[in-house]
């Protein structure tokens, strides 16, 4: 599936470049831009009301999840049993793994993601485009990116827009972006900078952790990052953007997935009822057993819900 080294150089390169141009913006004026956006953006506790809880509709929003480094080709093979079984939304795998999963699923209708850049998201720009463009190569659809939070947290935001600008230029729609943040690792304001780098970079999904480093998500990350991606795609929010590149935002909002710690039928509820559109979850089966039992909310277990 890997293409000859020269084309593939040569696109990861023109993914580069290309996204250099999109924006004039420095690190201090990123900086400028996501300070003024902070102002607007006020998370609420409203709750949602779903509309069907029922295991069908709970296993669509799972992204049913291993990504052990050891995973064996049977324990790919079992979780794409499973995932046809009960018709998850997706399978999320590293790299190595995509192949079998496309062979493995062709005939039915779950997707295929992969993650990028994991766990740590500190792999150069050029290695991260070149994963991407391989892992859509060799069958999936959706792309789990792990953002370079330490450069982040240094304040190299031109940097992590370019990669993820490059990555967008390389994998254009269809293929569905999520970024993970790794919220665990991040203050709030890191969170709303990662939000406005993402909703610049045209991703699709901001997803809290990777499930490999310190807590896994919480209310709050969700609230904090379903209230920017509202912003960003408000007339408001997209104004603002433009001001970053004439290119850059759009009137669709980023969805939130919720992934890190949520183990249980309780724990997807409410991260769904805080607006939570994705869970990523390597205890899927268990969440869709608890919802064919009926188990409610009410039965929360510790997990996502006590951080
Ligand atoms: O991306 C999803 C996470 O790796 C899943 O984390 P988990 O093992 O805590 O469910």
């Amino acid at each position: 599936m890997t293409l000859p080294t020269s084309i593939h150089n040569s696109a990861v390169e023109k993914a580069i470049e290309n996204a250099k141009t999109l924006s004039p913006f420095t690190d201090a004026d990123w900086l400028l831009s996501i300070k003024a956006a902070a102002e607007h953006i006020k998370p609420s506790d409203d709750k949602i009301t779903l509309n069907d809880v029922g295991p069908k509709a709970i296993a669509k929003t799972i992204d049913h999840t291993l990504l052990k480094l050891d995973a064996t080709e049977a324990q790919i093979r079992q979780l794409c049993v499973e995932a046809k079984e009960d018709d998850f939304m997706s399978v999320c795998v590293r790299l190595p793994h995509v192949p079998l999963c496309a062979s493995l699923l062709s005939a039915s209708t779950v997707l295929i993601a992969c993650v990028i850049g994991f766990h740590e998201g500190t792999y150069s720009t050029p290695t991260k485009v070149a994963e991407s463009i391989d892992a859509v190569r060799a069958g999936a659809s959706e792309l789990d990116v792990v953002l370079n939070w330490p450069a982040l947290q240094s304040g190299q935001y031109s940097s992590i827009f370019t990669e993820l600008a490059a990555i967008r230029l390389a994998c254009p729609h269809p293929t569905t972006l999520k970024i993970i943040f790794e919220t665990s690792q991040l203050s709030e304001s890191g969170i709303l900078a990662a939000c406005q780098l993402a909703a610049a970079a045209g991703f699709d999904f901001v997803k809290t952790s990777t499930g490999f480093n310190g807590r896994g998500a919480s209310v709050r990350d969700v609230q904090l990052m379903r209230a920017a991606s509202k912003w960003y795609a408000s007339d408001d929010g997209v104004k603002l953007l433009r001001k970053a590149g004439k290119s850059l935002g759009t009137k669709v909002p980023m969805k939130v997935k919720a992934s890190g710690g949520v183990r249980t039928f309780a724990d997807a509820v409410k991260m769904l009822e805080i607006g939570a559109e994705r869970i990523g979850a390597s205890s899927g089966k268990v969440i869709v057993k608890e919802a064919k039992e009926g188990k409610t909310s009410s039965g929360a277990a510790a997990g996502a819900e006590s951080y």
